[in-house]
């Protein structure tokens, strides 16, 4: 089941372009936020800082990075493990490298389904990543790339932080409450992931081989900030109803979905949130040409990997008893990427 409700749109201008807002101002957006995250798990954000020519800029090099030959793209491949999650993960070899950042419901969705190989994806690292280092394409296999990539990691690093302060302020977190929520978010350990779905022609189509170009799933950080080009295709379950809501793309917008970290600090006041792609079914898809290829760029925010995330007391209570034990973000993570690596199938 697909709702055709719109997800909310808050907009954190407020925050971004603090000079020109009032403490209210930032209060009453910090408030819908949370009000919005509490309810979901997921949000589509404007006001975050990253401007139109930015994202398009990003897109522009999504699109260079993965236009490449596939040998060239094989000069910096994946690691064969789950360990660094870093470089090219190609169409054939995806399944058993795509491992990181991404936990399954417990309904085993994601466990059931036998994958096509229907992506091809590029991580990064922060340049300060003493844990994972970049794997990196050689300079004239992609000039500036590696430059561009590593500013752009930064740049989305310091939009993260602007969601986190808004939140932040639409709890009326104290100074203690602040500093421990932003140490969900480790400048130098979130990660950014290029993503390419190539088309899918329609005979493959017709052949019912396609049903997902990425299957449901969490993602096991903080958070993830996500930017999609206007093919469309990300869907998050509302945790109400049960039903997966379109997150139908917007010039400018982000959408930003709650991780495993986030929600246990807040002891599921705001919940992780099960997401995933769809594929138009064949019936909506024009002529004959299948569905077009699409491109998205999550960004997911995680705190140090030797970090324990634990619930903040405000969020348990006698009616609200504490659901999860403290956590190292690098223990749960292993676990997390061992059972991908296993079944292999996101
Ligand atoms: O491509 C998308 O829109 C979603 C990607 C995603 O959920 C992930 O990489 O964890
Ligand atoms: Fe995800």
């Amino acid at each position: 089941m697909t709702s055709e409700s719109p997800i909310p749109t808050v907009d954190l201008t407020a925050f971004s372009s603090p000079s020109t807002h009032s403490d209210a101002d930032r209060l009453a957006a910090g408030q819908t936020f949370v009000a919005v995250l509490h309810r979901y798990g997921f949000a589509k954000v404007t006001g975050h800082g990253f401007t139109t020519d930015e994202i398009n800029e990003a897109f522009g090099w999504n699109q260079r990075l993965f236009d490449l030959p596939y040998v060239d793209k094989m000069k910096a491949p994946h690691p064969p493990g789950p360990f660094p999650h870093r470089g090219y993960s190609g169409i054939d070899h995806y399944a058993a490298a795509d491992t990181a950042s991404i936990s399954t419901p417990s309904d085993g969705t994601a466990g059931s389904r036998k994958i096509s190989d229907l992506k091809e994806s590029y991580e990064v690292g922060s340049a300060n990543d003493d844990h994972e280092p970049n794997i990196w394409l050689p300079e004239a296999t992609l000039p500036g790339f590696r430059a561009y990539a590593t500013s752009l990691y930064e740049r989305l690093s310091s939009v993260g932080s602007i969601l986190l302060t808004a939140i932040s302020v639409g709890l009326g977190l104290d100074p203690q409450e602040h500093d421990a929520l932003h140490q969900l978010a480790s400048n130098r350990y979130s990660q950014l992931r290029l993503l390419h779905y190539p088309a899918i022609p329609q005979t493959r189509l017709a052949q019912d081989v396609v049903r997902t170009r990425m299957p449901a799933h969490n993602d096991w950080g903080a958070f993830t900030m996500l930017f999609q080009d206007g093919n469309g295709g990300l869907e998050l379950q509302d945790p109400q109803t049960g039903g997966f809501m379109r997150a139908q793309p917007e010039e400018g917008v982000l959408v930003m979905n709650v991780g495993d970290m986030l929600g246990r600090f807040t002891n599921d006041y705001f919940r992780s949130a099960v997401h995933r792609v769809a594929v138009p079914g064949v019936g909506v898809v024009p002529g004959e040409t299948g569905v077009p290829a699409r491109r998205s760029m999550p960004f997911f925010v995680g705190p140090e990997p030797s970090h324990t995330v634990a619930t903040l007391p405000r969020f348990v209570g006698a009616e609200n008893p504490g659901k999860y034990e403290p956590v190292r973000f690098d223990e749960y993570g292993a676990l997390v990427s061992k059972y991908h690596y296993q079944v292999g199938n996101i």
